[in-house]
């Protein structure tokens, strides 16, 4: 009989800071996709967006202290260990040679991520390397299946899914290779929602885990957020 091929997961992201609308979709795609382990990536450097007024090592401290008893979720901080701008294909080639041919990778991501997929370094390179997995949030379409009027064919993604849609299955069956769609609810809240209420002097309480607002008041982290105008 076949073995079963072993199904790693990753969620990246800046997590700047990790709140529970990133724990929730990470518990639940590992759940409901039935991924071996599902790992949360904090990305060091990221070229793509403003720098985060919190360092990496802290974005990952917050991290750690949410997954803290949560045996479904691990923690890989590759991307801070690596350094430099931090790229998502750099750590599925590093991962892929630790792990070999045959291991299934999934990177999973909300649509909003998806949308500029085609702006990501060598972003050719990466369903070579591994699978996507996309979730979709209340609001956003697929290239492709927007409404009339709208972008839709012509976006640079939308021969990606075309080709490469494929079904959960799938990333069981292979290593890499296929971009699977899932709906599922995701709660409403942004980090950014969270630096703005830090921010002006309210408290985010409740859409985050205790133990990273204590971490965020012991450091006194994001109180100039408004003030600075950063989003
Ligand atoms: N509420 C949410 N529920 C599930 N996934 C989310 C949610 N918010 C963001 N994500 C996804 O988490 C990943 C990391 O996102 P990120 O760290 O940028 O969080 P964010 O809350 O969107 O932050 P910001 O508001 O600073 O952009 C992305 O793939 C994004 O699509
Ligand atoms: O490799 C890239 O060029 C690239 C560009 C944009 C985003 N990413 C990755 O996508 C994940 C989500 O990013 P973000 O900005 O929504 O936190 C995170 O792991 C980033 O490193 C990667």
């Amino acid at each position: 009989m076949a073995t079963k091929r072993q199904t790693i997961a990753l969620f990246g992201g800046t997590f700047d800071p990790v709140h529970f609308g990133h724990l929730r979709m990470a518990l639940e795609l590992r759940q409901a996709l039935g991924f071996d382990e599902m790992r949360l990536l904090p990305s060091h450097q990221p070229r793509h967006r403003q720098s985060p007024g919190v360092s990496s090592q802290q974005r990952s401290e917050m991290l750690a202290l949410a997954l803290a008893g949560c045996s479904e979720l691990q923690l890989d901080e590759r991307e801070l260990h690596r350094g430099g701008d931090t790229f998502t294909v750099d750590t599925l080639e590093e991962l892929r040679a630790e792990l070999g041919p045959q291991v299934s990778i999934s990177f999973c991501m909300g649509l909003d991520s998806l949308l500029n997929l085609h702006l990501w370094h060598r972003w050719q390179r990466l369903l070579e390397l591994a699978h996507l997995v996309v979730v979709t949030r209340p609001g956003w379409h697929l290239p492709g299946e927007e409404k009339q009027g709208e972008q839709g064919e012509h976006h640079p993604l939308a021969e990606l899914l075309k080709y490469h849609r494929a079904e959960v299955a799938d990333l069981h069956d292979r290593p890499h290779g296929c971009l699977v769609v899932r709906e599922q609810t995701l709660l409403p809240i942004s980090a950014t929602q969270i630096r703005q209420l830090l921010g002006s002097g309210q408290s985010p309480r409740f859409l985050l885990p205790a133990t990273v607002l204590q971490y965020i008041e012991d450091h006194q982290l994001y109180i100039e957020s408004v003030a600075t105008g950063g989003q």
